[in-house]
C-alpha cells in the first residue's frame, strides 16, 4: 500500500481522506505507528497505567495540550491510516471477491450508543432489522464483553451466533437459516473459562461489597468476567475506585485485569479473547485453514483489537474500528459512530443483494 504518514491534508479533508490508500487483494497491512503499552508495572504506577488506558479507550476530546492545527494534522494522519470504510466501500468489495463474507460486530458503541446506564444500552430497531438483513446475507456473529442471555435481550435476533463474555461463552444460531441448516445437529456451544464461574461469582460479591462506598461506581456480573463501571463516578474518585478494585483482584491470582471505554473488567488468567473466539467461530463455520474467507470484524473498544490483530495476524479479511477520535489501533478502518454502522452494513445488503440480480442475470 502507498504509505501516507504525517502527510497533511486541508481542514475539509479530515473526516473524509480524498485520496486513501488501495488495497492489495485482501488485509491491509499499516505499520503500528506505536505499540500498545505493557501493563506489567507495579505500584501506584499501576493503578494509573489502567487509568490512563481506560482514558484512552474512551476519548471524548482531542488532547487538550494540543493546538488546533496539531489537532487537525494527528486526525488527517490518522484517517489517512484508517480511512472510512464508506468511503472506501468499493474497494473493500472488490478485496472480497471470490470470497465469502463472514461478520463479526462487537454490541456497546459498534451497534448501540454508548450510554450512562448499561442496563439501558439498546439497541433501535432500525439497527435490529438491517442485522437481520445482513444475517439472511452473511454468517453473522456477536462477539461482546456482555453476558451472553444480557446481549442476546439486547438483539433479539435467534439467528445470529453470540459470544459473550469477551467470546468465553459462545453459542450457535438456535433458527436456523441457510448457514445453518442441519437442525438435528448441536448447536455450537463453547465455554472454554466454565471452571471459573464460582471465582467470577466471588469476586463479583467482594467487588460489589468494596467499591459501595464510591457514590456512581457500578459492578456487572458478566457471567465469565465482571465490569467495574467507572462512567459515572466523578473523576477525582477513580484513582480511589481503581485501588478498590486492585485490593480485591490482589488475592485472585488466577483473574486478570483488562481496560475498556470508562470500565475495569476483570477475567480468567486463560488465553482466550476475542481473537480466539473469531477463529473458533470461523472454525466452527466450516472455514479453518480456507484461503476464501473474508472476515469483517466492527468494534470500538480496546478489547476488540485481539480480534483486529487476529485478522492482521491471519492476512484475511480487515478490521474496521468505530471512533471519532484517532485511537492506537490494529484496524484498517474506521466509521465514526453506530449510525455509521448500520449505513455500511445495509450498503453490504444492497451489495449482496445487487450482485445475486447480476448473477441471475447471466
Ligand atoms: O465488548 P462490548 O460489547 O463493547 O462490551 C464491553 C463493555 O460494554 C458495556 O459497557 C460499555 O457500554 C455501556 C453502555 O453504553 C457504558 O455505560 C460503559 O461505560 C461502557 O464501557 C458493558 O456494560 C460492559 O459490561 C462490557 O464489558
Amino acid at each position: 500500500m502507498t504509505q501516507q504518514q504525517n502527510v497533511v491534508v486541508a481542514a475539509e479533508d479530515i473526516k473524509r481522506a480524498q485520496k486513501p490508500p488501495a488495497i492489495p487483494g485482501g488485509y491491509i497491512p499499516i505499520p503500528r505507528r506505536s505499540v500498545l503499552k505493557s501493563l506489567e508495572i507495579n505500584g501506584p504506577e499501576r493503578i494509573n497505567a489502567w487509568l490512563d488506558s481506560m482514558r484512552a479507550s474512551s476519548p471524548t476530546h482531542p488532547k487538550s495540550s494540543s493546538t488546533p492545527s496539531q489537532i487537525s494534522q494527528d486526525h488527517s494522519s490518522w484517517i489517512l491510516n484508517h480511512p472510512s470504510a464508506l468511503d472506501m466501500f468499493d474497494q473493500i468489495m472488490d478485496a472480497s471477491k471470490g470470497k465469502k463474507i463472514v461478520m463479526f460486530l462487537d454490541y456497546d458503541g459498534t451497534l448501540s450508543p454508548i450510554v450512562d446506564d448499561p442496563d439501558r444500552a439498546f439497541m433501535s430497531d432500525s439497527m435490529r432489522k438491517t442485522v437481520r438483513k445482513l444475517a439472511r446475507c452473511f454468517p453473522t456473529a456477536i462477539v461482546t464483553g456482555r453476558c451472553r442471555d444480557k446481549v442476546y435481550n439486547f438483539v433479539r435476533l435467534a439467528e445470529l451466533y453470540y459470544a459473550g463474555s469477551h467470546g468465553m461463552d459462545i453459542k450457535g444460531p438456535t433458527r436456523t437459516s441457510k448457514y445453518n441448516k442441519d437442525t438435528k445437529a448441536d448447536p455450537v456451544l463453547f465455554q472454554p473459562a466454565a471452571q471459573f464461574l464460582p471465582l467470577i461469582d466471588e469476586v463479583y460479591q467482594q467487588l460489589v461489597e468494596k467499591t459501595k462506598s464510591t457514590p456512581g461506581a457500578r459492578v456487572e456480573n458478566n457471567k465469565f468476567c465482571v465490569s467495574v463501571h467507572f462512567r459515572c463516578v466523578e473523576e477525582k474518585e477513580w484513582s480511589e475506585l481503581a485501588q478498590q478494585v486492585r485490593s480485591v483482584l490482589k488475592k485472585y491470582p488466577k483473574l486478570r485485569l483488562s481496560q475498556g471505554r470508562k470500565v475495569l473488567e476483570i477475567r480468567p488468567t486463560i488465553k482466550w479473547d476475542k481473537g480466539k473466539a473469531l477463529e473458533f467461530l470461523l472454525e466452527s463455520l466450516g472455514f479453518a485453514n480456507c484461503s476464501d474467507v473474508f472476515p469483517v470484524y466492527i468494534g470500538d473498544d480496546r478489547t476488540d483489537e485481539d480480534a483486529f490483530k487476529k485478522l492482521r495476524d491471519r492476512g484475511q479479511g480487515l478490521g474496521i474500528l468505530v471512533s471519532k477520535f484517532p485511537k492506537d489501533t490494529n484496524a484498517s478502518y474506521s466509521l465514526q459512530e453506530p449510525t455509521e454502522v448500520m449505513d455500511f452494513l445495509q450498503r453490504l445488503v444492497d451489495w449482496k443483494k445487487e450482485s445475486l440480480r447480476a448473477r441471475s442475470r447471466v
